[in-house]
């Protein structure tokens, strides 16, 4: 044991951080399951005596090509990214046997902000609501600072690290902004989210800095509405649109309601400087929506107001 242990030791905690061996990852519980991938908690104990760290670990569940080429994608970028309020990457774990290999990330204990919020809304502050807010911000305008586009921010990818701080996960969706242009356009539309999408990603799938603010103003509405599954927005959209209606259609309805000016009602007991907010995130022209510095002034001024 003492040449392995050396071994270990001897490697930086850089080196360790990326080097996880199968035979070390002991399965614990299953954390998570999304479009295309699952996410387990394990403990990663090379000393074999149960001190070792608990990670979470992804691992794809179809290893068709495409989501193969998706997942090396979405570890190429979690890997580039340092930032308080973005989920960490730990590392790799390369599987002798099958092919496919596995993402090892930090992990956060409370799970996402959906069952956090419904687990503790009776005893959540709009303070506490508001400095969430301003941490999925400022991770935000780091994420756009590296030119990435999220596509898929909504509370169901936002990690709760502590009563204190939350961290933006499941890159999985996410794009570069090419150099030349201001958004991204995608080809395939694959399982989307459209309830959380802006009207230019609806009509000509184009993604950017500005739609990823639209959405930032629909996560804003789970929060402030506690996450409740009877006032989430896929549910309050499709009783504006009628629940009816066929997949293919349902976008070309939401983007008209929204083009004539409906947007998703004030949650009860929001603040109105709040509300206002997310207005301004969906506004229906793209250049008209705020920046995330913009909105990071306006929740400091939100926050100001429940200081008093
Ligand atoms: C493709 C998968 C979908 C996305 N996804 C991501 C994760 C995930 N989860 C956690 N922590 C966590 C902690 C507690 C709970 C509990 C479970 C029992 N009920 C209450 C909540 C759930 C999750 N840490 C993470 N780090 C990096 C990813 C990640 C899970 N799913």
């Amino acid at each position: 044991v003492s040449e392995r242990d050396s071994f270990w030791r001897a490697l930086s905690k850089q080196q360790q951080q990326e080097v996880y061996e199968e035979r070390h990852l002991k399965f614990i519980s299953s954390l998570g399951k999304g479009n295309f991938g699952r996410v387990d908690l394990c403990r990663y104990d090379p000393l074999g005596d149960n001190t070792g760290e608990m990670v979470a670990v992804k691992q794809l569940q179809s290893s068709k090509q495409s989501n193969m080429a998706d997942f090396q994608r979405e570890i190429q970028t979690i890997s580039s990214l340092h930032c308080d309020y973005i989920v960490k990457y730990r590392g790799i774990c390369y599987s002798a046997g099958r092919l496919s290999m596995r993402l090892v990330m930090e992990f956060l204990p409370f799970g996402s902000l959906i069952s956090y919020m419904e687990k503790y809304k009776h005893i959540i502050t709009t303070r506490r609501m508001l400095l969430f807010t301003s941490q999925i911000c400022k991770g935000m305008e780091y994420l756009q600072h590296m030119r990435y586009v999220h596509r898929d921010l909504a509370a169901r990818n936002i990690l709760v690290s502590s009563d204190t701080l939350v961290k933006i996960a499941d890159f999985g969706l996410t794009k570069i902004v090419p150099l030349d242009k201001e958004y991204y356009r995608v080809t395939q539309s694959g399982e989307s989210p459209i309830f959380w999408y802006a009207p230019e990603s609806l009509s000509e799938y184009k993604f950017s800095h500005k739609s990823d603010v639209w959405s930032f103003g629909v996560l804003l509405h789970e929060l402030f509405s506690y996450c409740e599954l009877s006032r989430n927005p896929k549910r309050l959209s499709l009783h504006r649109i009628g629940g009816d209606i066929q997949s293919a259609m349902m976008t070309v309805h939401l983007f008209n309601v929204l083009k004539e000016n409906w947007r998703l009602p004030a949650p009860a007991l929001c603040p109105p400087k709040v509300y206002s907010m997310m207005m301004q995130c969906w506004a229906f022209n793209s250049e008209d929506r705020p920046t995330f510095s913009i909105l990071q002034d306006l929740i400091e001024s939100s926050l100001q107001d429940e200081r008093e």
